[in-house]
């Protein structure tokens, strides 16, 4: 990669103002001289921010900034902020649909700053996804909003969440549903599609030649020959075999869920595709809530986000770690440094 693409910013997002995305931003900006990080610039509202600052007792210089080149001129120990023609209210813990006016531009914006070029990816601080919805937004989730952001031609890329606890990753191919949606969205096209762009991006994104896949099965002990449920005979395998013959992409699977995350198992994969959401976010979130990070593949653009939500009564008390949003923007800077992560 070109010097003048790695000098780019990271483009950070505000998050839910009510929350502790912020908060994060902040803190790990106040401590950057003992924890260096690449440069970035925050999209939102640099008043908001600054009241957050003093709230938090951060010694910190946010300057407001129109052009994203401004901000690579910048001292270093100043903050950058581009307005995005919306503001938030400093109420840590306090939900008002107000906010999400200035939470959604701050998303667009950024994803427009890395789309033309200005900044080279996207670290997205958490969003409260009910409070969204109650103001009128109608995607489950950044991952299918960021996919809509991305379209072209009216067609938006297949968005994959996955996350990551080092090398540990996980993928559900059925994300923001309810449980009961599960059954009828599980398809053999939706698991051939998920898995073909995880061995795409695990290649291009993270530098991995030949990524080692486990697809976990559906229902206990992954069907027990059918006597469990039989989505393992109908769908699973066919889709794996799918996968080998048209594609070339040899998987293991289905892997009886419950124990495809046990650690010896586990390290012999460079991703396990599990089959719905909780399967693969609790085994990642309960080996590393501290330092996870969610990653969307199947973008055209890189984006990565701590693995924690909006945590709202630690937001405005510092009592919050950072741990997790500094792995997400040091993971994005690998990604956009090296290819390689
Ligand atoms: N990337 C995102 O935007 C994202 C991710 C997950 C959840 N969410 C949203 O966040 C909201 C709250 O969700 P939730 O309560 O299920 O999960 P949560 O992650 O906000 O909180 C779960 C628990 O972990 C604690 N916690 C979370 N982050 C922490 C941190 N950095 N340091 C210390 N403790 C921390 C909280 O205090 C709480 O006890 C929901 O609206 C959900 O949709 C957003
Ligand atoms: N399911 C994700 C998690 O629990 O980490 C989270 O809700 C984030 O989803 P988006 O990145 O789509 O907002």
């Amino acid at each position: 990669m070109q010097m003048a693409q790695i000098k780019k910013p990271i483009a950070i997002t505000l998050g839910e103002p009510a929350g502790i995305g912020p908060d994060l931003t902040l803190q790990l900006f106040a401590n950057k001289q003992k924890k260096p990080l690449p440069h970035m610039v925050v999209f939102g509202d640099a008043a908001f921010l600054s009241a957050r600052a003093e709230r938090l007792q951060l010694d910190l210089d946010i300057c407001q900034i129109s052009n994203i080149s401004e901000a690579v001129d910048l001292e270093s120990d100043t903050l950058p902020v581009i307005e995005v023609g919306a503001t938030a209210t400093d109420a840590p813990g306090f939900l008002d649909r107000e906010n999400a006016g200035v939470v959604t531009s701050s998303i667009e914006a950024a994803v427009a700053a890395v789309r033309g070029d200005e900044c080279r990816a996207i670290v997205t601080a958490p969003i409260h996804k009910s409070n969204l919805y109650e103001a009128g937004f109608k995607y489950p989730g950044h991952t299918e909003f960021l996919a809509a952001l991305c379209g072209e031609n009216g067609v938006s890329p297949r968005p994959v969440m996955m996350l990551a606890h080092k090398e540990k990753r996980a993928i559900p191919v059925t994300i923001h549903i309810s449980l009961k949606e599960v059954f009828s969205r599980l398809t053999v096209g939706r698991i051939v599609e998920t898995v073909r762009v995880a061995h795409h991006d695990l290649q291009q994104k993270f530098g991995i030649a030949a990524p080692r896949i486990g697809v976990t099965g559906l229902n206990p002990h992954a069907g027990e020959d059918g006597a469990m449920g039989d989505e393992e005979e109908t769908i699973i395998k066919p889709a794996l075999a799918e996968l080998k013959e048209r594609f070339d992409i040899r998987t293991d699977g289905p892997l009886p869920a419950d124990t495809a995350f046990a650690p010896h198992i586990w390290s012999g994969y460079d991703v396990i595709v599990a089959m719905y959401h909780d399967q693969a976010l609790i085994p990642v979130k309960a080996i590393g809530f501290d330092a996870g990070v969610n990653v969307t593949l199947g973008l055209p653009i890189v984006r990565t986000s701590p693995d924690h939500g909006t945590a709202l009564s630690l937001a405005g008390t510092g009592d919050a770690s950072p741990t997790s949003m500094y792995e997400a923007i040091m993971l994005a800077d690998k990604m956009t440094n090296k290819g390689a992560a």
